[in-house]
Formats: C-alpha cells, structure tokens, sequence
C-alpha cells in the first residue's frame, strides 16, 4: 500500500515516521516544495529502518508527484501553520491556494486516492478540497477529530489520575478553538461515566483546556504541535489502509446528519478502506445539538471566504 504526503514539515514528517515504525505502509513518498527537504527528510527516516526496525519504503521529492503515481491514500499538510496568538482560521488566505493547487496534482498521478485533509482551517480545507476536485465525500476526510479527541482523553486521565488508554471520549463539532465539542457526557472511564468521579467544574475544565489544546502548545512551541497530530494521521490511514472500520471523529460532508447540509465538520465516522464508510448518529442531547449548530455557523461562516478560490 502507498501513501503520499505533501508537505514533509513538522507534522508531515512525524506522519511518515510513525508510518513507517508501525509498517502501517509498504511505501510512502514525502512531497515538499523546499528544494531537496522532503528528500532529506525522507532519507533520515529510512536511516532508521534497522534501529527501530522497519521495511516500509520512504522516499522524498521536490514538487515531481510523477513519484506520487497509484498511490492509495494522499495526506495533505501542506501551507503554514500559525504562530502564538493567531488562530487557525487566520490561515486560510495562505493555505487555500496550497491545498487547491496540492489536490488538483495528486489525483493526476492517483485518480483513485482517498484524500486525508489536515491543513488548517481544516474543516474549511476539506471542504474546499471536496468541491475542488468533485470527489465523493467518502473520499475526502478531514483529520483533526482524533487528535482533538485524544488531547480530551489525555485531559480526562490527567483529572482522574487514571491511564489514558483506560479512558473513551470524543470530541465532535468544527476543528477550531472556540468550534470544539468535547463530548463529556459520552466520555468513561473503562465505560464507567466520569462524571462518576469528577465534579462538573473539573469536567468543564477538561473541556477547556481540550479546546484550546493546540492554542497551549502554540503558544509553548512558537509554532503548531506536530508529535499528536503526526500520530493522529497515522492512526486514520491506518483505519482506512488496513480496513479496521475504526470509529474516529473526523470532518466529512453532511448531508442532513446531525441537522445540517453543505459543510463539512466533525462527526464519529467509521473508517475503513473506503474511506468514510459511515456517519454515526450519537443522539445528542439538545444543549450539544445547540452547541453543533453554533459551531456550523462559525464554519459556515469561514467557508464563504472561499469564494475567490472556488
Ligand atoms: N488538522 C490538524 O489537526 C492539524 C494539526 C497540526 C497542524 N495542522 C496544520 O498542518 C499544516 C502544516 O503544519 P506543520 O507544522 O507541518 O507546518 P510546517 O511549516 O512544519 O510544514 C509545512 C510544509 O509544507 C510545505 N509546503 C508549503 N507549500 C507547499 C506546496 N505548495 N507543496 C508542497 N509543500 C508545500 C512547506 O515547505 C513546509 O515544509 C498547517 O496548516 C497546520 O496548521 C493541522
Ligand atoms: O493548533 C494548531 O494550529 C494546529 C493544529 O490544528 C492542532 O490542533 O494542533
């Protein structure tokens, strides 16, 4: 199975790492637009192959997607990433032109890819790269869920001083700071509620801190995260790749499923080697309905400046 990447920065290159580690690919070509830096990137990873013991096949190429050919899934990370103090929809005059011009070339050289969008503002990323290409929703994923949604779990088992790996929950709604919905309701403890051993002040809090979870990390690194969000994608390929039909929030087009149309934002999915192979309907309670809807709006409202592109 091959996998491209377009964009061999930060969180490009984690990707590829964690890739190749598990063996999720048996090949995996980096993409850059940097004069020989996804080559070198490319060729740092595979120079780990024999120390943490892998076969996948990396290679790097600057702006050639001739080596990108038959590939089966295409990640997009390509454009910049924000800086303390901004936030990711400040982005969008920048990366929409990257990621239009990056999804026209991959489908060239592979018309059948599924297409995994993590640029940001990525919901609106999706979207764009939906309408762009006209490639069936199942085709194009949005990833930003389940790293939002493992920042929460992360939260939780901080809170309940418990493992992170003995923790459920998801967050749903729009990728941004103020568009998140963490699900604490939903979210357990090995299917215990937790609100069996946190007070709703803690709870709110855990949503807090997992909403503005990549504006903390911004603001301690000086630029975007890049080690989950990396893992993250790996994560989703490997759903869809080895086809474990996996339930990972991401953002993919609605069409009517949770009361809206014409946007694409985060919902529990299965993820399989179709790509999105479902939408699952959770049965929020009117306050989360409420909070979807809101969140819609602010999407909404982002895509319009799509406008000049599409
Ligand atoms: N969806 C998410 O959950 C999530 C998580 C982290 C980062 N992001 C987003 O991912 C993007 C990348 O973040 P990063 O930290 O890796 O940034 P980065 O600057 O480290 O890497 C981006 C890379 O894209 C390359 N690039 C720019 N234009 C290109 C083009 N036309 N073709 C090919 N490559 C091109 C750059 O040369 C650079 O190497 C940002 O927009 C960031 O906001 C999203
Ligand atoms: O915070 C960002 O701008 C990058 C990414 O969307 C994240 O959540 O880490």
């Amino acid at each position: 199975m091959k996998v491209t990447i377009v964009g061999a920065g930060n969180v490009g290159a984690t990707c590829a790492d964690v890739i190749s580690y598990r063996g999720i690919a048996s090949e995996v070509v980096l993409v850059d637009i940097k004069e020989g830096f996804a080559e070198g990137k490319a060729m740092d990873i595979m120079q780990c192959a024999t120390t943490t013991v892998f076969n996948t096949q990396l290679s790097g190429t600057t702006g050639d997607y001739s080596k990108t050919a038959g590939s089966d899934v295409v990640v997009i990370t390509s454009g910049i990433p924000r800086k303390p103090g901004m936030t990711r929809e400040e982005l969008i005059g920048i990366n929409a032109g990257i990621v239009k011009s990056v999804a026209d070339n991959v489908l060239t050289h592979s018309p059948n890819a599924i297409i995994v969008v993590v640029s940001n503002p990525m919901d609106t990323m999706t979207y764009l790269t939906l309408k762009a290409t006209g490639l069936p929703k199942n085709r194009v994923i949005g990833m930003g869920g389940a790293l939002d949604s493992s920042r929460f779990k992360y939260f939780l088992s901080k809170a309940l001083d418990k493992p992170a790996n003995d923790v459920q929950g998801m967050v749903i709604g729009g990728h941004g700071d103020t568009t998140m919905i963490p699900l604490t309701r939903l979210a357990s403890y090995n299917g215990a509620p937790v609100s069996n051993f946190l007070s709703q002040e803690v709870l709110d809090k855990v949503a807090a801190d997992t909403m503005v979870g990549g504006a903390t990390l911004t603001g301690l690194l000086g630029t975007s995260a890049w080690y989950a969000p990396g893992a993250s994608v790996a994560y989703l390929v490997d759903s869809i790749l080895n086809n474990q039909k996996r339930m990972i929030p991401c953002s993919v087009l609605l069409e009517g499923e949770y009361g809206q149309e014409d946007i694409c934002m985060g919902v529990p999915c299965i993820i399989g080697k179709n790509g999105i192979e479902q939408i699952v309907d959770v049965q929020l309670n009117d306050a989360e309905k409420a909070a979807f809807a809101k969140s819609a709006d602010a999407v909404r409202a982002m895509n319009a400046d799509l406008k000049s592109v599409l």
